[in-house]
């Protein structure tokens, strides 16, 4: 193993081990930690991690052990991945995970780059965009775990760690100066460098200069140019061969983010949904034997359960019942019903929502997960090649074209479809 990522949550390992898997890299998702050594050939692993939203310490004890895991089984260069859009409170996680893994890993700097220009997010003078609003004007700021009120990356990081922020601003980049910069930045003992960049070629830029950093950091654009770091060149036939999941899907949703809900508003349209409401959700057993009815009994029709609402209702039900207690009951919900689901003879599962995606891959253990194809950017088909065998579609909240669930739905079947 060359590369080494811990991702922050499961939408966004998927995005980066498929990052990684186009780029040529030989790559493996787990879920977890794995228990035991790494017993194949591989280029990359990814090993996915939900901590973007847990306790500090939680986070950095985690993040410290997938590092010393990645690191025991070969990794040369580790990656902490985390959201294009910086998902992330005043208290943590991402500055203290980096501090952690700057200091596990003995480096001196490492370089903080959320830019994914391919999904319209870019970093310019240390600000994050999203298409053309600022991080805190895109909806970002209405998250309800991570409500990202601030666009610039330096300043929020700066509340999160005592370590020195630096900045690597575009016009370095691109003029070539980026390096001296970097050991003038060193030299400071600046140790967190926020990296502007907004295009592919400044993250392939961006990926080189990194070449001998033991730690990266950053959205799955960062990875791009790493693996040619490494002499792993783009290889189609470096892709896993595709058998899908032999059986009926569903699809649950507990992301509030826009793009989501534009896609429930199109898929509910045509195709069997129900929601499932703050107040249902306070009682989980009842909800899950309630949904998995509403399963079952449209098992052929690509059925979808959502607790997906608008930013005042989820703004009143937290008032109402607390944060922390519904975000815990809706991933219950949703991580026994799939596990009931699948029991029940489902084997296509499409899941939006990072923390949701979380909660419901945990409930079939630690497990590899294969990285297939690409459904929309950032988001491949994953398989879990075990008994039974699944395909999985873990959708970042803000990725995806309005019709993602049916097209998923459908590439989840794999190439005999
Ligand atoms: N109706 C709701 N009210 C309050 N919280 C909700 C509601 N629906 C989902 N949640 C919680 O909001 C969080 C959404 O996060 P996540 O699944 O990561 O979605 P995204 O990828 O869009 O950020 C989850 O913890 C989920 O349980
Ligand atoms: O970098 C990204 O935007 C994604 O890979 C990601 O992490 C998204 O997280 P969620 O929106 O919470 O699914």
């Amino acid at each position: 193993m060359k590369i080494g990522v811990i991702g922050d949550d499961f939408t966004g390992s998927g995005d980066i081990a498929n990052t990684l898997a186009k780029a040529g890299a030989r790559t493996v998702q787990y879920v977890g930690i794995p228990s035991a050594d790494l017993t194949r050939a591989i280029d990359a692993a990814v090993i996915a991690l939900k901590t973007r939203s847990s306790d500090v310490r939680d986070a950095v004890a985690q993040s410290r052990q997938a590092c010393r895991w990645l690191v025991a089984n070969g990794a040369e260069q580790i990656v902490f991945k985390y959201c294009s859009t910086f998902d992330s409170t005043p208290q943590g996680n991402i500055g203290p995970v980096a501090q952690a893994l700057l200091e596990e890993l003995d480096a001196p700097l490492t370089l903080v780059c959320p830019a994914f220009p391919a999904n319209r997010r870019t970093l310019y003078n240390g600000h994050l965009f999203v298409g053309d609003r600022l991080l805190s004007e895109s909806g970002m700021e209405n998250h309800p775990l991570t409500p990202m009120t601030d666009p610039d990356i330096r300043r929020w990081l700066s509340r999160q760690t005592q370590l020195k922020v630096g900045h690597l601003a575009l016009e370095s980049l691109r003029s070539g100066a980026a390096e001296a910069d970097l050991s003038l930045a060193r030299r400071n003992d600046e140790k967190l460098i926020v990296a502007d960049a907004i295009s592919n070629d400044d993250l392939i830029e961006l990926g080189k200069i990194a070449r001998s950093h033991r730690l990266v950091t950053g959205g799955s654009g960062i990875a791009m140019g790493l693996p040619g770091n490494f002499g792993i060149v783009p290889a189609p036939e470096n892709r896993p061969q595709f058998t899908g999941g032999n059986g009926p899907g569903f699809i649950l949703s507990g992301s509030c983010s826009s793009a989501t809900r534009r896609q429930i508003a199109f898929y509910g349209s045509s195709h069997r949904s129900m929601r499932l409401d703050a107040a249902e959700a306070l009682d989980p057993a009842a909800a899950v034997a309630h949904c998995l009815d509403f399963l079952v009994s449209h098992q052929d029709e690509g059925p979808l359960v959502y607790s997906t609402a608008e930013p005042s209702e989820v703004a009143s039900a937290q008032e109402r019942y607390g944060r922390d207690r519904l975000a815990t009951s809706f991933e219950t919900i949703f991580a026994e019903l799939a596990a009931k689901a699948v029991a029940a003879g489902f084997r296509r599962l499409v899941v939006a929502g990072g923390e949701t995606s979380g909660a419901v891959a945990s409930a079939f253990g630690v497990a590899a997960l294969e990285v297939g194809p690409e459904i929309d950017t950032g988001v491949p088909v994953l398989i879990l090649d075990g008994e039974p065998r699944l395909a999985f579609a873990l959708k970042s909240g803000n990725f995806g074209a309005d019709d993602f669930f049916e097209r998923a739905l459908d590439m989840l079947k794999g190439d005999a479809r």
